[in-house]
């Protein structure tokens, strides 16, 4: 008889997964994957449901890696959120199985590890880090950015002031709130885009040549965060192309190319740009979580 699953809280989850640990297992899924090699990795573009009377989505995220044996699906809510509302706009179940015999072996909830560290896209000597929106990926990209990386400056900007700076209360390091987007970006040397927007906040004629823009928000088609300039002056490298052309409003919208897939450049077959202006198109993938989640697993059972 299967084992019940065990159910993984976010804060044990926090405590359990270390990035050191776990870039290095992404990196090789992402070079898997961009093989387009389904004999390796198979992960379907997100099926999203509709919640037409909350104004928001369920994607489901399921993905097996073959090799490494790992079956897992994120089923991900989320939200566009009027200002002010104190209902949270993402929220995530992540489901680890066995792949033998179907049964899950770990919950975990919610689980939503999309950060990534573009030091292969980032200006060799990027020392200014603004971040634009203040809400939980902003917290979790802060961390994940200056735990690898030491920037000189780190500004803030979101659309209300007060979050802004709540957001620069609740850093380790010091985090100066700007009002003002342009003035924000000025001079940046990477740009971190973490909004609910379905506008551009962000526009081409602001961003310093040869600065990176990790672009987070914006996961629907329609929804836009950066601008047709930005979108068509940039090399836009992206997780998965399949996922882009179908998800992102940046991409879709501005008719902007693809240039790369991450794994394409993690796996050599593509060159990474940092010295042109890049922007990273991030939408998730399955592949991300299921990779954390059996990261997090095998930790767990190692602690109990
Ligand atoms: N690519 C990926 O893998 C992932 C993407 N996401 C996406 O990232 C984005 C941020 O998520 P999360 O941090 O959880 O959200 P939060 O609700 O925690 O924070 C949202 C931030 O965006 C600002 N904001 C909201 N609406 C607008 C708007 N219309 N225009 C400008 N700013 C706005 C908010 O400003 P204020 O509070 O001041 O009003 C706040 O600073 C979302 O779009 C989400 O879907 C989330 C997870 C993974
Ligand atoms: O990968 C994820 O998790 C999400 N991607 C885009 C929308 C919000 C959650």
């Amino acid at each position: 008889m299967a084992e019940p699953p065990v159910l993984i809280r976010q804060d044990e989850v926090e405590g359990l997964l270390h990035y050191k640990d776990l870039i290095p297992r992404l990196e090789v899924a992402l070079g898997k994957f961009s093989k387009l090699d389904s004999a390796e990795v198979i992960q379907p573009v997100r099926t999203t449901v509709p919640l037409q009377k909350y104004n928001g989505f369920l994607g489901l995220m399921p993905a097996y890696l073959v090799h490494e044996d790992i079956l897992c699906t994120k089923l991900v809510c989320f939200y566009k959120r009027e200002s002010g509302s104190t209902l949270p706009s993402t929220q995530a179940t992540v489901l680890l199985f066995d792949p033998e015999y179907g049964n899950v072996k770990a919950v975990s909830m919610p689980m939503i590890i999309e950060q990534w560290p573009l030091d292969l896209l980032m200006p060799a000597k990027s020392e200014v880090l603004t971040i634009l929106g203040a809400g939980h990926q902003a917290l979790s990209h802060y961390n994940v950015f200056t735990e690898t990386f030491s920037f000189k400056e780190v500004r803030v900007w979101s659309r209300r002031k007060e979050t802004a700076e709540r957001f620069a209360q609740s850093t380790q390091g010091h985090v100066t709130v700007w009002e003002s987007v342009e003035e924000a970006v000025n001079g940046a040397d990477v740009i971190v885009t973490v909004t609910g927007a379905s506008e551009p906040v962000l526009f081409g004629q602001w961003v310093k040549p040869g600065a990176h823009v990790a672009a987070v928000g914006a996961c629907r088609p329609d929804w836009r965060e950066l601008d047709d300039v930005l979108m068509r002056q940039a090399k836009v490298y992206v997780d998965s192309r399949e996922g882009a052309v179908a998800e992102s409003g940046d991409i879709i919208l501005s008719g902007a190319k693809v240039f790369a897939e991450l794994g394409e450049v993690l796996n050599g077959t593509r060159p990474a740009l940092r010295e042109k202006t890049t922007v990273f198109k991030s939408l998730g993938m399955g592949i991300q979580d299921a990779v954390s989640a059996k990261l997090v697993f095998e930790q767990w059972k190692n602690k109990h």
